[in-house]
């Protein structure tokens, strides 16, 4: 895709982005703060790109909670100010949001015109983001995913492996459920929405994408053991016994129809795409 500016360059969305798109202008933390917003809307009058994807984003859950102020920055102005910047510009905007939208409540997967109601500052901040995007009058998109991994950067894939080395018994919640998405497949997914608002100004809007099955944390522990071959035990445990500063779902399921009908997109399996970031894992 010719053109394309992306914001953020070590995060996991990028760097799989970087693999499928590497002629895309990819603006690190060095290159611009997302704390500070309107540097955010001068590198896009600066330039002359096509289409913007924004895959920065302050992501520390629990010290967002001592943080909100800088989180707040990075997850709801940055985003705001980027969308007015390709507004201005007549060029489309794409960003990615998240299940921490929602207050977990009930176990039926939600779809893009439930009630939101985020339990803790990383997800307010998010929600927020969605906001200033939609209010910024210009063709933009927010697809809000779950639980990425990948080979790269902080995640609870490289978080358990790390821990199994450690450890013969892991305690993991087992009452939090959502899809465990793989960050090639978000990268892909995004791509495919641009491609399409960029023939079409009227395409774009909220959608909702992650990996199938749903799985609980500790589900998903187990297929990591599993297919890494690891013998350390995962027990399952309720949220109470792992106090956490921030406050998580208990139901993060998404429900992914829209975007299947209106871009051809589905849920990848995600236990597929584990195998693929184990076997790039591997020394
Ligand atoms: N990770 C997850 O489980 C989920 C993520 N999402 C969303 O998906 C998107 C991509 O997430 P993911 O790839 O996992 O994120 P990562 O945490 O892997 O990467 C975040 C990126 O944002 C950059 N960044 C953070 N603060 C700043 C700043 N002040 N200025 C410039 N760059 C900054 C980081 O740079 P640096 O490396 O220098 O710190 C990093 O490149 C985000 O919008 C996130 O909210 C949605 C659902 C789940
Ligand atoms: C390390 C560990 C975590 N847990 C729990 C804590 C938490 O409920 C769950 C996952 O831990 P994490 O720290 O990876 O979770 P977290 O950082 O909250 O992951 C979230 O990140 C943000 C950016 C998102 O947008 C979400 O979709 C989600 O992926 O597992 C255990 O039960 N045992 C453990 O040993
Ligand atoms: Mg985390």
């Amino acid at each position: 895709m010719t053109g394309l500016l992306v914001f953020g360059r070590t995060g996991q969305v990028a760097t799989e982005l970087a693999r499928l798109v590497p002629d895309a202008r990819f603006l690190g933390r060095d290159r611009v703060d997302l704390a500070d917003p309107a540097a955010c809307a001068a590198a896009i009058q600066a330039s002359g790109c096509a289409a913007v994807l924004n895959a920065a984003a302050y992501t520390a859950v629990d010290r967002a909670e001592s943080e909100s102020d800088l989180a707040r920055r990075i997850n709801a102005e940055a985003p705001a100010a980027m969308a007015r910047a390709a507004a201005e510009r007549r060029v489309p905007f794409l960003h990615i949001s998240t299940d921490y939208v929602f207050d977990g409540s009930g176990e039926q997967p939600r779809a893009e015109t439930d009630p939101t109601g985020p339990l803790g500052v990383y997800g307010a901040t998010k929600l927020a983001g969605e906001r200033g995007i939609a209010a910024a009058g210009g063709q933009w998109a927010v697809l809000r995913t779950s639980w990425v991994f990948s080979a790269h950067g902080a995640n609870f894939v490289r978080t358990m492996l790390r821990l199994a080395a450690e450890r013969d018994e892991l305690r993991v919640v087992a009452d939090q459920h959502g899809g465990p998405t793989p960050a090639a497949d978000i990268a892909a997914a995004c791509l495919t929405m641009l491609a399409a608002m960029r023939t079409d100004a009227a395409r774009g809007g909220l959608y909702h994408f992650a990996g199938a099955p749903d799985a609980s944390w500790a589900g998903f522990a187990r297929e990591i053991m599993a297919q890494a071959g690891l013998s350390c035990r995962v027990t399952g445990i309720s949220t109470a016994d792992y106090p956490t500063p921030a406050r998580r779902p208990a139901n993060s399921r998404l429900d992914c129809a829209a975007i299947l009908r209106d871009f051809g997109i589905s849920r990848p399996d995600w236990r597929a795409g584990l195998a693929k970031v184990l076997q790039e894992l591997k020394p």
